[in-house]
């Protein structure tokens, strides 16, 4: 099996794992988890999220927090832009990269962001050149790319619509979403065979909701074909609150554990991510569902490879 030997693990806990918690988490403490995860080796945080304060409340103090974080050198603090009017909050707390998002699937995409794909695509475009023009990059979600919780299978033919169209309007990454974690090897091949006919694999990186516990494997198979950057969540938090039954990220922590195993270089160390998962677990109240901070509690540290 050809792997890679280097592979950038992209943190959204802050952000993705944070947006559908109900225990309200305090401004301070988002701070302090950022500065945790800081600490850990990673490179690339998305610290929160600039949508509408209404549509998810938890992440309402955006400016604040990521004008407050600690930012080390060499680490890339991202956020969730979905329109102009986010640009603008984005802008003014200092972004490094802004990550625009869609859905393949129309239903998603709808309840998601109030828009058609058509009426989102001048929108997102109209970001992608304000944020260029501010020298910021942009990455690009697409959501339910292999099944939408209200139109099932997500055929790769409308995955490509969507890339074709934000690759034309200048996005430098597309991140694929299974958002509601349905997707299966076999099926993940599939869309990774159809995108890269066109398109390098370097565009793309990997974002596995671990709903059904398929995400490692997943991730596996995305390795195999040459995925080189993965999305996951401290903790396995997350989920999109516009997607019935979506839960949590692949854990961070997890994937951690399995990239280390296969000599893998993240550049992660897993005692200093596991501090961040334990502070954002106490401040929940809440055991988190990640398989690695269960042995620790059984165990009193993390299995070593
Ligand atoms: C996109 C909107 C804003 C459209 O919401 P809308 O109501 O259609 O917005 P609008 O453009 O019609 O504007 C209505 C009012 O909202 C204001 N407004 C408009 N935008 C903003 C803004 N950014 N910040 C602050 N205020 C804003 C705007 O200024 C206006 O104010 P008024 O003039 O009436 O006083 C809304 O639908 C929204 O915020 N949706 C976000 C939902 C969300 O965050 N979902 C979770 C993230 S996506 C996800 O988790 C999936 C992902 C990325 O992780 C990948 C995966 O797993 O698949």
């Amino acid at each position: 099996m050809q792997l890679p030997k280097h592979v950038t693990l992209k943190e959204v806990g802050p952000r993705d794992g944070l947006q559908n918690e109900k225990v309200h988490i305090a401004t301070e403490d988002k701070i302090q988890l950022v500065n945790l995860l800081s600490q850990s080796g990673l490179n690339y945080i998305e610290v929160t999220s600039f949508v509408h304060p209404k549509w998810i409340p938890q992440l309402a103090d955006a400016v604040e927090v990521l004008q407050a974080i600690k930012r080390e050198k060499d680490i890339t603090y991202a956020a969730l832009v979905p329109n102009m009017r986010g640009l603008e909050r984005a802008l003014q707390a200092g972004i490094d990269e802004a990550s625009i998002f869609m859905s393949a699937s129309e239903s998603h995409n709808q309840k998601n962001i109030n828009k058609t794909i058509l009426e989102t695509l001048p929108i997102l475009k109209e970001v992608v050149i304000g944020a260029k023009a501010a020298n910021k990059h942009v990455r690009g979600y697409i959501s339910t790319v292999i099944g939408c919780p209200y139109e099932g299978y997500i055929h790769p033919e409308k995955v490509l619509q969507v890339t074709d169209k934000l690759l034309e309007m200048g996005v430098d990454e597309i991140s694929l979403g299974d958002t509601i974690g349905v997707g299966v090897p076999t099926q993940v091949e599939y869309l990774l065979e159809e995108l890269l006919k066109r398109y390098p694999v370097e565009k793309f990186a990997m974002h596995f909701h671990d709903t059904r516990g398929t995400a490692l494997a997943n991730i596996t198979k995305s390795l195999e074909m040459g995925i080189t950057k993965f999305d996951s969540s401290l903790g396995g938090l997350g989920g999109c609150p516009y997607a019935k039954g979506a839960t949590g990220n692949v854990a961070t922590e997890d994937l951690l554990y399995l990239l280390d195993g296969m000599g893998i270089a993240t550049g992660v160390n897993m005692e200093k991510l596991l501090d961040a998962v334990r502070f954002i677990e106490q401040k929940l109240g809440k055991d988190v569902a990640s398989k690695q901070m269960a042995i620790v509690r059984n165990e009193g540290s993390a299995n070593v490879t």
